[in-house]
């Protein structure tokens, strides 16, 4: 379909081998401060941002056949059917090089949601949910000033129905599921970004909490052992051989623990 390739299963699980890429889900309603936010995110802890609006509008400007649907579904407000913006989402994370993604704008309704687990069998590590009032986010957005043409008072409110109707449903589903991290994005920029820092680094440094003491244990058991190992190796015809791998080993379990 369109200008997009097809993707097969095989494509479409950039997790295929071993590693499940690091999707983070990044949801609110329009003008709740989502992409400005990832722009942050992105810059402090090394995040590949994939904003689904900022993808579809680039299809729409490609000239793709499915471009005139997908810019009468934005003029209306409607959201574009999942195949595409999965297909979009996908060749973006390929193409991106990265692991960790913020996916922005995505999942908006309960058939994107199932239809991305089901494709790519990825589940997000947590959801950023931006929390604003209808009255901030429609002053925002009228402000927005970037030629968008569904930001007129006559889509924006088409827009705000459809996140009531189909999006905050999703962001419930996962609340059940204990992955929502809620902010409170009515404040300014730089007050709604120290809680989405608290809210990252929080999660890293829990994985960093645990790695430092573990290396330590571990180096502190390995150390007597190697000075009695490498003696008795000195004493062996393939000394230099045997002290390599004596040295070496410690530096292996190490790194296998690292990650
Ligand atoms: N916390 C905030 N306070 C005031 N204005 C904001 C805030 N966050 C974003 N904005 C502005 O509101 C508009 C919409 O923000 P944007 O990040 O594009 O929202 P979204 O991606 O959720 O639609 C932009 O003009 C942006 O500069
Ligand atoms: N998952 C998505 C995300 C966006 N869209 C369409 C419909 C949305 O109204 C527009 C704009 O979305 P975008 O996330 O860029 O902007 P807002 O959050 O509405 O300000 O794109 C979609 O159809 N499906």
């Amino acid at each position: 379909m369109g200008s997009v390739k097809e993707i097969t299963i095989e494509d479409v699980n950039v997790s295929s081998a071993n590693q499940q890429p690091k999707v983070v889900f990044v949801l609110g309603g329009p003008g709740s401060g989502k992409g400005t936010q990832c722009a942050n995110i992105v810059e402090h802890f090394g995040y590949t941002h994939l904003s689904a609006g900022d993808l579809l509008r680039a299809e729409i400007k490609s000239g793709s056949e499915n471009g005139t649907m997908i810019q009468n579904m934005i003029k209306e407000g409607k959201i574009v059917p999942s195949e595409v913006t999965i297909k979009l989402l996908q060749k973006a994370m390929q193409e991106s090089g990265n692991d960790k993604f913020l996916i922005d704008g995505f999942p908006r309704n309960e058939e994107n949601r199932a239809a991305f687990e089901a494709v790519t069998k990825i589940t997000p590590e947590f959801v950023l949910f931006f929390d604003c009032s209808e009255e901030e986010m429609e002053k925002r957005l009228l402000g927005r000033n970037q030629g968008r043409e569904d930001d007129n008072i006559e889509t924006i409110r088409k827009r705000f129905k459809v996140y009531l109707e189909s999006s905050l449903p999703v962001i419930e589903y996962y609340n059940s599921k204990g992955k929502v991290r809620k902010i409170d994005a009515a404040k300014p920029i730089d007050e709604v970004f120290e809680a989405v820092k608290v809210v990252f680094t929080s999660k890293d440094e829990k994985v960093g909490m645990c790695r430092l003491p573990r290396l330590f244990f571990i180096s502190s058991c390995f150390i007597p052992g190697i000075f009695v190992l490498r003696r008795r190796c000195s004493c062996t015809v393939d000394g230099v051989a045997s002290h390599l791998w004596v040295d070496a080993f410690p530096f292996l379990i190490l790194m296998n623990t690292w990650n």
